[in-house]
Order: structure tokens, then sequence, then C-alpha cells
């Protein structure tokens, strides 16, 4: 089991002035599991990651990561020297060779023993098998994005840094590839950095989570913790609510209704599938939650939990207020009016029947 104190960490530090743009951040993240740049675009996310890469070079920077320094002072190791994995938005593969021998390329770098993904565990867990002797014109923009990512983790990385993988998909392309980046999550031990803009992508793969704002990284830490405060600096708008980590507890096979047990108590989903026992994640949009004073006995509504209001903060509109609901060891976020809120004499330590309206089983 790892503790805090054995956990690897990245930790970096990057100053670099653009006309108009400062980038500006010391952070230090998890190595291990997926960390989400997330921010609005022209945050400085892609400049952030390509410091990490060593794509760009930030005058002073600092960079460590598990214990290697890749950059402190005049230190500066080149991205070609660097273990790491890097996925563009487009997938640049070489179209002269097969996907075999895309992914083969970089390899003979690799000794041997410096090999932590052998190249058929990094086919399997990208499903592209069937693949290898393909050209990449004939591959669609899902494959050859599975072809990019297969071939990243060929090389046997410390890190891998993703931009944006999944931006210049279509819906369709983005849900087929999704998975494939769910079992990376899983199956391997490898940091993953992941920049996004999308709410949904990051609420379904990130267990942690960076904020990055006008070249600063204004909030970091743990996924789960991070949506439920109330102060992000950036608003979240229509995607402004939490998600829950649980565990898939009961299936009511009548009513294709499934129960999900999270820290504090349970939710009934749509079923899906997933087998009992199984870990989940549950996302509630703030919009999707009312508060009531009292249990409402006659209500369509299958979802009412007990809790406690823990803060009121402000909303993307001056009509609307954000209030976080205390359930157990969890949180959620309910979007009201203010009117609401006022009539119903909420503050913090208040008790509220929370109503869920919708939850959607993400992961
Ligand atoms: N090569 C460059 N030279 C000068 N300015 C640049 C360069 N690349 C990016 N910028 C600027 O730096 C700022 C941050 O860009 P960056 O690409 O890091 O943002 P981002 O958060 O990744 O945005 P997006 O989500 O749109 O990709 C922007 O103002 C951008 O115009």
């Amino acid at each position: 089991m790892t503790t805090a104190e054995n956990t690897p960490t990245i930790a970096a530090r990057f100053h670099l002035e653009r006309p108009g743009f400062a980038l500006d951040v010391d952070i230090k993240l998890p190595g291990r599991g997926v960390t989400a740049l997330f921010g609005h675009s022209g945050s400085g996310k892609t400049t952030l990651l390509r410091c990490l890469a060593g794509l760009e070079r930030a005058p002073d920077g600092y960079l460590v990561l598990d214990g290697e320094v890749w950059q402190d002072g005049p230190l500066f190791v080149p991205t070609h020297k660097r273990p790491l994995g890097y996925v563009f938005q487009e997938a640049s593969l070489f179209a002269h060779l097969s996907v075999r021998r895309n992914l083969e390329y970089g390899l003979r770098r690799i000794a041997d023993g410096a090999r932590r993904v052998s190249l058929e565990h990094a086919i399997e867990l990208l499903g592209i098998g069937h693949l290898l002797e393909r050209m990449p014109e004939r591959l669609s923009g899902g494959e050859r994005q599975r072809v990019a990512i297969a071939r990243a983790l060929a090389v046997s990385p410390r890190i891998l840094l993703m931009d944006e993988p999944l931006a210049a998909l279509d819906l369709a392309r983005k849900q087929e590839i999704l998975p494939y980046l769910e079992r990376l999550h899983d199956e391997l031990e490898i940091p993953l950095i992941y920049v996004s803009h999308s709410p949904d992508e990051v609420a379904r793969l990130a267990d942690h989570i960076v904020v990055m704002d006008a070249g600063r990284a204004v909030a970091a830490g743990p996924l789960v913790e991070t949506l439920a405060r109330l102060d992000l600096p950036i608003h979240l708008g229509e995607d402004a609510g939490v998600v829950l980590d649980g565990v898939l507890a009961q299936r009511d096979e009548i009513w294709h209704l499934a129960r999900v047990d999270f820290p504090g108590g349970s939710l009934w989903v749509r079923e899906h599938g997933v087998p009992l026992g199984h870990h989940v994640r549950v996302r509630i949009l703030a919009r999707d939650v009312s508060l009531a004073l009292e249990h409402v006995d006659h209500t369509s509504i299958q979802n009412l939990l007990s809790g406690t209001v823990e803060a009121i903060g402000e909303d993307s509109h001056p009509a609307l207020a954000l209030v976080r609901v205390r359930v157990g060891e969890s949180a959620l976020v309910a979007r009201l009016t203010r009117r609401s809120v006022a009539a119903l004499d909420l503050s913090p330590g208040r008790p509220v029947w929370a109503q869920v309206k919708s939850v959607a089983l993400i992961g």
C-alpha cells in the first residue's frame, strides 16, 4: 500500500514570459494516477505541458520527477533524453510506416532492463492488434489516436503527457477512446498528465486536478475535494458539480436500477451491467440537486440524502448561489436561486434534505 510519504511526486516551477502572457507555476503533482490540467483556452495548459516535456525551456525552471532532476538552473535534460511519452491533439504518426513500424520506432533506444511496458502490452491495452499491418492513412481518427497512445506507452515512459488527445475527434470517437484511457489509468503505474478543457473528460479520468487561469495554477488537489470547493477561481457554469467514488452495492433487476454506496450515503443509478462490488464513479451536477428542510414523502425523486449545509458561495449569475452540503464523509453541491437560499434561511450548520434529480455513472 502506498503512503503519503512514499508516493512519488513531481515538483515543477516554471516562469516564462511571452508577449501578453506569462506562465507562473510552482506545483507538486502526485507521481501516480491521472492529473488533469484544466482551464479555459489560453490559460497556459499546453505551455505548462511543454515545459514538463522540455519542449519549452523556462529560464531558471525547476523540474524533479520522483527524485530525478530534469531541470535545475543550468541543468536541462533535453526532451529526447527524458523518458516520457507525449500524445498530441492530432496523432503524429509517420505516414510512410505501417502501424507496427510506427510502434517499433523509438523502441531501439530503450534498453531491455528499462522496459516497463512491453510492446505487446501496449498493443493489447489499446486494442490495436488487428491494425498492425495498416498504413496510417487507412486508420480512422480514433484508431490513429489509439496507435499514438500505444506508441507513447511502448517507450516505457516514466511519465505520460497528453495534450487534449480527444479534442480533434467527434463525440462517437471520444466515447470509443475513453474506455482505453480508463484502462491505462487502472492498469498502469505511470503518472499521466492530461490537458483538457472538458469537465466531462476530467470527471471521468482524473484523480487530481490543477486548475489553470491566466498562466497560474489557481487551484490544485484531489479531484473529488477540489470540485466540491465553492471558491474555485473559475466558474464552471452548467458543469459545476461533484464526483463521488463509490462501490456498486446492489442491483434492482425489476426496475433496472443499481445502488452505489459512497462514503456517507447511497444513490440509485440506472443499471449499466457493472458487476457488484466494482468501484465506480458518479457525477452529480449542481443544477440537478435541490434542497428541502424536511423529508419529502411524495416525490418522484429517488435519491434523497440527509445532510448539513456546509458553505454557500457565489455562482456565475447574481441570481444564483452554490450550496455545499455535507453528506457523511462526502459533499454535494446544489445550485439554488439566492431567493430560495433566503426563503429556506440556509446557513452553515443547517440540516437539509438534498434531492438529487439525476446521477450519471461515469466510470
Ligand atoms: N509559441 C508561442 N509564442 C507566443 N505565444 C504563444 C505561443 N504559444 C502559445 N502562446 C500564447 O500563450 C498563451 C497560453 O497558450 P496555451 O496554448 O498554453 O494555452 P492553453 O490553455 O493550452 O489553450 P488551449 O486550450 O486553447 O490549447 C496564449 O495566450 C497563447 O496565445
